[in-house]
């Protein structure tokens, strides 16, 4: 059927606008911070209550029960995180929760859309910059309803790279991430960039603004809606180690083409990390 979940994907983008709103009304009043995992890990009313308005409109859209959801605070609140082959929205309310506290203006609606657990669409509104990006399989990638591109940058040493730390501070790990950026630092790159939401560092990617984005301990809601609009921009999706891209491993590499990929992935320094959808997941 052409048009098939056509009425999803303008509705998910409707969803992500009057979330970017909620979010740049709430960031003028005083913002209540909690914690999660630890001390570093922030959430606030806004992100749960923006989740509730979103999974609240799309049931209330398309009917209680005929859609599954996995979302970011849903999640932490106990909720399962298994994709199954069932229509799946995957949502983070507010990609960027750290920036959104202290007034950094990247801040992310991160909604996408599954079917037999491959993606159909992503829509990333950065609300603050009010910028749409959205995509829809088989269809291109468009910000503000213009079509976007990755960048044709082949050469390493003409790149910008972006990756983010995370919020899990064990020594080792970070060791290891700060290792990884010094030698691709020293390669040398352009520059090392990081937004502070993979969501946002997705669609840098898929606009063409830097070449690659990569991060370890990231999660399925920051990165599924991402995922659909530098695949439609004309980017590819890896493992940090170069097999193929897996939402659930909270392990992945985006960029604009293999050459700038695999230069990459030759100094990514890999670390564990538990799997979203696994049984004992923490999170992080
Ligand atoms: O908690 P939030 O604000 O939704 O996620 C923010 C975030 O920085 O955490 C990830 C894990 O490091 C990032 O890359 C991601 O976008
Ligand atoms: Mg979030």
């Amino acid at each position: 059927m052409a048009d098939q979940w056509q009425r999803e994907y303008d509705f998910a983008e409707k969803v992500a606008r009057k979330a970017g709103e909620e979010i740049r009304k709430a960031g003028e009043s005083e913002i209540r911070v909690m914690t999660k995992s630890c001390t570093v890990d922030l959430v606030t009313k806004t992100d749960e209550r923006v989740e509730k308005i979103i999974i609240g409109s799309l049931k209330q859209e398309f009917g209680e029960g005929t859609h599954c959801f996995i979302g970011e605070e849903s999640v932490a609140k106990g909720e399962a995180c298994i994709l199954t082959d069932k229509p799946t929205w995957i949502i983070d309310p507010v990609d960027g929760t750290t920036n959104f506290v202290h007034g950094f203006p990247f801040v992310a609606v991160s909604i996408a859309f599954a079917v037999n657990k491959e993606l159909e669409f992503g829509i990333v509104y950065s609300c603050l910059e009010d910028k749409m990006y959205k995509a829809r399989k088989g269809q291109g990638a468009f910000c503000n309803d213009e079509l976007i591109q990755v960048s044709d940058v082949k050469e390493i040493k003409k790149s910008i790279i972006i990756s983010e730390h995370g919020v899990d501070r064990s020594p080792e790990k970070v060791n290891k991430i700060f290792s990884t950026m010094q030698k691709i630092l020293c390669i040398p790159v352009h520059g090392l960039r990081g937004s502070g939401t993979a969501a946002t560092n997705m669609c840098l990617v898929a606009s063409g603004a830097v070449e690659a984005f990569f991060e370890i301990g990231i999660h399925c809601w920051d990165i599924a809606a991402g995922a659909v609009i530098v695949q439609e921009a004309g980017g590819l999706l890896l493992d940090v180690d170069g097999g193929p891209f897996d939402l659930m491993s909270r392990r992945m590499l985006s960029a604009n083409n293999d050459v700038i990929a695999h230069r990459i992935i030759k100094e990514i320094e890999v670390f564990p990390v538990e799997r979203d959808d696994a049984p004992t997941h923490r999170i992080y």
